[in-house]
């Protein structure tokens, strides 16, 4: 009989609790780092996390600690759930106190800021070609798992049996690990839904209809495909749960904050009042600038990620930003074959 791995969950904001909490319901040993001592000691002693999932109870078996060596001692899977802006600072934490033979695992969504590396390309610079990596990724609110509520998602790795190690331990009664080889994909999909979830928000913050929602949904959905094409990455990938499902989500989902950051500047307000609001991360502010630097470096082009990022950038107002989209050329909706 093959014995729970143990997992050590980096990250304490909504989602790595969340995911700890889901690896916990299953029965793994998980021990989950935060940085802030206070949200920490919540989770360990009185079972919640009352800044990032107030109210809901979170498993008794959930270990939480500030100690990154204690998180690490004997995990066997190590699961990274920090924002993208501290995805390389906390791999080079991890690096010297990661247990050999333990894979690393994300769920983090995003490029590098500044740089625009893929967060699998940081990964195997820091921690070196022979540890075996995966990424987490899927249409799936933190609330709603952290809740129990079903859910699906999909984990992408070189290394077929990491994949199925980490499917594994998150795979559940109410939830659904799918697994694929598919890393470029994978992180171009999680990272870009967030961007088009800023485009679609704007439009409702705009009350623009349906209509318009669907057609920039449609229309992201081709900027994710053409982008990911021009990359090398299977198009199945962005068709599925990690490109098409993510999108869906997060451009109608409420719970999205990067949907949310959009209806609030659709509306008039500001960028940092909105934020400030959100009060958690939003990547789609760093992201915008990463997709586009990946669409220069390949020759393709994102009409609605480009006005995303104009608007972001105070550049452009929502206003102009739609009438810059809505006075583009007439085309074929599909130039080039993407699927033969
Ligand atoms: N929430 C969700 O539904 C989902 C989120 N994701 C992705 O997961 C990633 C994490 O997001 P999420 O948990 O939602 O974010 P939150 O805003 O809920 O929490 C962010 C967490 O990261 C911590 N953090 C920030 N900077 C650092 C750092 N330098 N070192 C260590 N910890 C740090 C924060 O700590 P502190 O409180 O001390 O600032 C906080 O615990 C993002 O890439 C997001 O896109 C993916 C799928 C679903
Ligand atoms: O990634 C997510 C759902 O899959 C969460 O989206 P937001 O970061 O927009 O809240």
């Amino acid at each position: 009989m093959t014995t729970a791995p143990s997992v050590a969950v980096l990250g304490a904001g909504s989602w790595g609790t969340a995911l700890a909490a889901l690896i916990a319901r299953h029965d793994h040993p998980v021990v989950l780092w935060g940085r802030d001592a206070d949200g920490v000691a919540a989770i360990d002693q009185r079972h919640e996390n009352p800044r990032y999932l107030p109210g809901i109870a979170l498993p008794e078996s959930l270990r939480a600690t500030t100690d990154l060596a204690l998180a690490l001692r004997g995990a066997e899977l190590v699961l990274v759930v920090v924002p993208s802006h501290a995805f390389a600072e906390t791999l080079r934490l991890l690096a010297p106190h990661r247990p050999s033979g333990a894979g690393v695992a994300w769920a983090t969504k995003g490029f590098e800021p500044g740089s625009g590396r893929f967060l699998h390309e940081v990964a195997a610079d820091i921690l070196g070609e022979d540890v075996p990596l995966a990424v987490v990724t899927g249409p799936s609110f933190a609330k709603e798992v952290a809740l129990g509520l079903p859910t699906a998602l999909t984990v992408h790795s070189d290394d077929a049996a990491f994949a199925q190690q980490v499917a594994d331990v998150l795979h559940g009664p109410a939830f659904r690990a799918y697994t694929g080889n598919d890393m470029v994909g994978a992180e171009l999909g999680g990272a870009m839904k967030n961007v088009l979830a800023v485009a679609t928000g704007v439009a409702d913050g705009m009350q623009l209809g349906l209509n318009a929602r669907a057609g920039l949904i449609t229309r992201g959905l081709n900027e994710m495909l053409r982008l990911s094409a021009a990359i090398g990455a299977q198009p199945e990938t962005l068709m599925g749960l990690a490109g098409l499902g993510d999108l869906v989500l997060t451009c109608t989902g409420d719970l999205s904050r990067n949907r949310r950051l959009g209806l609030a500047l659709g509306r008039g307000q500001s960028i940092a009042d909105a934020v400030r609001e959100i009060g958690q991360v939003v990547e789609s502010v760093q992201t915008a600038d990463e997709v586009m630097r990946q669409a220069q470096r390949h020759g393709v082009e994102l009409p609605i990620s480009r006005a995303v990022q104009a608007v972001l950038h105070g550049e452009l107002t929502p206003a102009d930003g739609l009438r810059q989209l809505l006075g583009r050329e007439q085309k074929a909706e599909y130039p080039e074959t993407l699927f033969r």
